[in-house]
């Protein structure tokens, strides 16, 4: 879908990508870490098309929807105007635009209501809406720069929902943080950005998706080789190990879950 090769930025004197190969395929959650300063979101600017690299590859044209790391809410328009107006300007039809717009205000509850004027938002709301922006018209790549910074526990929450239910249908989601447990949690893929280069996080484990009803009664966390779990509105997806599959399926079998799909990562 997306791929970086040899991808290298200078920033004057200063080289701060060095080499960067990055495959994103359909459907990975690729997670970077990084300390601060190391350069994930140069790299996650050139991965949004935003930024051109100094030298290398970026190939692939998908439907990018991209979370900066500063969201620029600096307008008088109102939350739901702005993200209407981006709709209507992406194709959406007035009323889709209008629709999508509250839904994901709604949904991730921001303060002071639809109506609030960009400039007037918090940090936090601000983000909220930035995130809104991003997913209005159904990216196929979704690219985000330390999305859950500044946001409260139940928006953080709900973003690490949607998450995983973008993911699950099909769409590539990159994203930065500096915790290693989220980023391990959430990520099929997980990346160190240090000195300039990209390093896997761990050996990589052939995985796949289990999408579960009415698992709620099991602690699947806790469950060996179970590597993320993602809360759905209805359902419950589980990212495992291709080793320890038939033994989860088994357990679901026998916990009375209906298993609604298996699919290869
Ligand atoms: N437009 C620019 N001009 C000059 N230097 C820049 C520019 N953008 C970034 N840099 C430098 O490139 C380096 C990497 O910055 P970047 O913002 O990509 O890091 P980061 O890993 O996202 O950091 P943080 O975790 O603090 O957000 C830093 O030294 C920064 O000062």
């Amino acid at each position: 879908m997306r791929e970086l090769s040899g991808v290298t930025k200078r920033h004057g004197a200063r080289s701060v990508l060095r080499g960067v190969d990055l495959d994103v395929p359909t459907g990975a959650a690729v997670g970077i870490l990084g300390a601060n300063g190391s350069g994930k979101s140069t790299l996650l600017r050139i991965l949004a098309g935003v930024s051109r690299p100094s030298g290398g590859t970026v190939t692939g044209r998908p439907r990018i929807g991209y979370v900066p790391d500063r969201f620029p809410a600096r307008q008088r328009m109102s939350a739901r105007a702005y993200l209407r107006h981006l709709g209507r300007i992406s194709g959406l039809s007035t009323v889709e635009a209008a629709t999508r717009a509250d839904g994901w205000l709604d949904r991730f509850a921001l303060a002071g209501g639809p109506d609030t004027p960009l400039r007037d938002l918090s940090k936090g709301n601000a983000q909220k809406v930035g995130i809104a922006q991003a997913l209005l018209c159904d990216p196929e790549l979704l690219v985000l720069d330390e999305p859950w910074s500044g946001l409260d526990p139940d928006a953080r929450d709900v973003l690490t929902e949607v998450i995983g239910e973008v993911s699950a249908a099909g769409t590539a989601v990159v994203f930065t943080d500096h915790r290693p447990e989220a980023v391990r949690a959430l990520a099929t893929r997980s990346h160190r950005l240090s000195d300039g280069r990209l390093e896997p996080l761990e050996a990589e484990v052939e995985t796949c998706r289990i999408v579960l009803r009415d698992g709620e009664s099991v602690d699947w966390a806790a469950q060996p080789g179970v590597q993320a779990v993602r809360p759905g509105h209805l359902d419950v997806t589980l990212v495992v190990t291709v080793e320890a599959r038939e033994s989860l399926l088994l357990k679901a079998i026998q916990q009375g879950c209906a298993v609604l799909s298996v699919a290869a990562r």
